[in-house]
């Protein structure tokens, strides 16, 4: 279970431009939920996946990982437990290096192992056997830089990089927004078979509904730092883009309400 406890975040505290980020959000993420993340720009969804990841520390409140607290816990000590997956493709993989040395590095973490270790032949030979499942064509390139890859053949290097060690909590920060319709299907599907095979609890955040309606068992909808509507089981199961968009305006409206009492 991944918890979120009554977290604040509020940038530039005490000043004009004062922004509340997060506001009193508590969340609880349980093993296996894949929960899909929407809401406008500036909601606070990229600064939720940052409270979770260690890259923002909040002002209030607690970040628990199957009980343990670990709010105090620096990025690179929770990066054992969480991996991320970003919007720029260029982010998620070491463009200097081979797909074959960025998954021999990606299966380090949190191991005191040298890269020549994490690649002898069977290593290379399992790496290579996952790859071709994707069918990019990136087995046959095992030692081209990863900088030479094209976005979408990034993107899906980064999250079997990102899944290679079975992380608690993967987060996918609009990890398809940068790519083209066909391109972002084509991730959006290898991220769906990842999470599915290593049973993967998984937290995305997205401004495409159709993806929003189609991946994942929860939907949140995010608005000025604060979950307004959480849908899950069989009406996340029904939902339909004029459904969301209906269920939004009700939110909106009560949130019209609370700001006219
Ligand atoms: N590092 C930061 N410094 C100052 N303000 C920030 C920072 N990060 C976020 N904010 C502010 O916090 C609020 C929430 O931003 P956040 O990026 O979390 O929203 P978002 O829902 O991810 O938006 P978008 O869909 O545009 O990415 C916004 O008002 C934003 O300007």
């Amino acid at each position: 279970m991944i918890e979120l406890r009554e977290i604040r975040v509020v940038f530039y505290a005490g000043t004009p431009d004062e922004r509340v980020a997060l506001d009193d959000l508590s969340l609880q993420l349980p093993e296996g939920d894949f929960t899909v993340v929407v809401g406008t720009n500036g909601a606070g969804k990229s600064t939720l996946l940052n409270v979770l990841a260690g890259v923002v520390r909040p002002q209030v409140g607690r970040v628990v990982i199957d009980g343990v607290d670990v709010s105090a816990w620096p990025v690179h000590q929770r990066a054992g437990l969480i991996s991320r997956v970003f919007q720029d493709p260029m982010l998620g993989t070491a463009p200097g290096l081979t797909i074959e040395e960025n998954l021999a590095l990606a299966s380090m973490r949190g191991h005191r192992r040298g890269l020549r270790m994490a690649l002898n032949r069977e290593r290379r030979e399992r790496f290579r056997g996952l790859l071709a499942t994707f069918g990019l064509g990136l087995e046959s390139r095992m030692g081209a830089s990863a900088g030479l890859l094209s976005g979408g053949q990034r993107q899906v290097l980064a999250l079997v990089m990102a899944t290679l060690t079975r992380p608690r909590v993967l987060l996918l920060d609009e990890h398809t927004a940068a790519l083209d319709p066909r391109t972002a299907q084509l991730v959006m599907d290898a991220t769906r078979r990842l999470v599915a095979e290593h049973q993967l609890t998984a937290l995305m955040i997205t401004h495409n509904m159709s993806h929003a309606i189609e991946f994942g068992n929860r939907l949140l909808m995010m608005e000025a730092g604060k979950v307004k509507l959480d849908i899950g089981g069989e009406e996340k199961k029904r939902l339909t883009i004029p459904g969301i968009v209906r269920r939004f305006g009700e939110a909106n409206d009560e949130i019209l309400l609370q700001a006219t009492a």
